[in-house]
């Protein structure tokens, strides 16, 4: 299940394929495969899925930093393989290990930062380090895993991107933090021009409150890709004991959990009697099992 766009995505990609191989047995595996998308400019996307279901492979996949033996994918129109410094001047990347100079405070990467980046805007840094509650004197290998997340994500953001890809930016932020991060990347969707956000965050209570679209993953295949108000909206699961033979229009998925389910699409089946709506958490288990 594909969103559609009139305009041209901001993230594209096709028949994406990544292997793992195996030194001892001298095999190849599939990590990644026939990823197909096309992610519209202005949407925020919440990237999930379980552990090792591919999210960081995918990222860095998009990002031109993984070595990908199947397909192609483009961003911002560009292809990741050969992105442009005008095309890297407008993303902005904060990977799930925070990718800092450990012997620099977060003012000295903004120096850093500045004489690379004639996009960076150093009043927006200490704004957000302000509203993120970053400690810029201390050196990065002086910080906390999660303020060191943090520093991460404010340089990602700092040169007002067009397109910002992060990876598990919450995981060790503390609940408070994590409430400041949402209202900042909340907030950014209220601008001129549509800004595009691709997160991927076990935190799904979290991501229901920004995300407009959510893209699940499993097992390195993209299970559902949909507006999430859609999924809201139509997406229901309804007790179904036994495992279908095949799978009915409007049947997505039938899941083993609560003594069977079947995720339904009640714009494609009129089959929903008694069946209930689901948060993101209750649709990722469905999902995965
Ligand atoms: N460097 C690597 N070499 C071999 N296999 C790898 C490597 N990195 C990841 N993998 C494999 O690729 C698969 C996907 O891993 P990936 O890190 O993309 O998952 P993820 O969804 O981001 O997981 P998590 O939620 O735990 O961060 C896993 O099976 C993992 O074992």
């Amino acid at each position: 299940m594909t969103a559609s766009t009139s305009t041209a995505p901001a993230i594209w990609a096709q028949s994406l394929g990544v292997f793992r191989y195996d030194k001892w047995s001298l095999s190849k595996s599939h990590v990644m495969q026939g990823i197909d998308l096309a992610i519209p400019e202005g949407a925020v996307v919440g990237l999930v899925g379980r552990n090792g279901a591919g999210k960081s492979t995918l990222i860095r996949a998009l990002l031109g930093l993984q070595t990908v033996e199947e397909g192609e994918s483009r961003l911002l129109g560009c292809p990741s393989l050969a992105l442009t410094d005008a095309v890297k001047e407008r993303l902005g990347y904060a990977a799930q290990t925070p990718d800092l100079f450990a012997g620099l405070s977060g003012d000295e990467h903004f120096d850093e930062m500045a004489a690379v980046y004639p996009g960076f805007n150093r009043k927006l840094a200490m704004a957000l380090a302000c509203k993120l509650d970053v400690a810029l004197g201390r050196n990065a290998d002086q910080l906390s895993l999660g303020d060191q997340q943090k520093l991460a994500v404010v340089l990602a953001l700092a040169h007002d991107p067009d397109l910002v890809i992060l990876d598990e930016p919450v995981a060790s932020l503390d609940p408070l933090s994590r409430r400041d991060f949402m209202r900042v990347l909340f907030s950014m969707r209220q601008r001129e021009t549509p800004r595009t956000v691709l997160i991927s965050s076990h935190l799904l209570s979290d991501l229901e409150r920004v995300v407009t679209h959510v893209l699940f993953l499993r097992e390195g295949r993209v299970q559902l890709f949909e507006a999430w108000d859609d999924c809201a909206e139509h997406l229901r699961v309804r007790p179904c004991a036994e495992r279908p033979q095949a799978l009915q229009a409007g049947e997505l998925h039938w899941s083993a959990a609560g003594g069977g389910r079947l995720l339904v699409d009640t714009r494609r089946t009129d089959a929903a009697a008694g069946a209930q709506a689901l948060g993101m958490e209750d649709l990722m288990e469905v999902l995965n099992t």
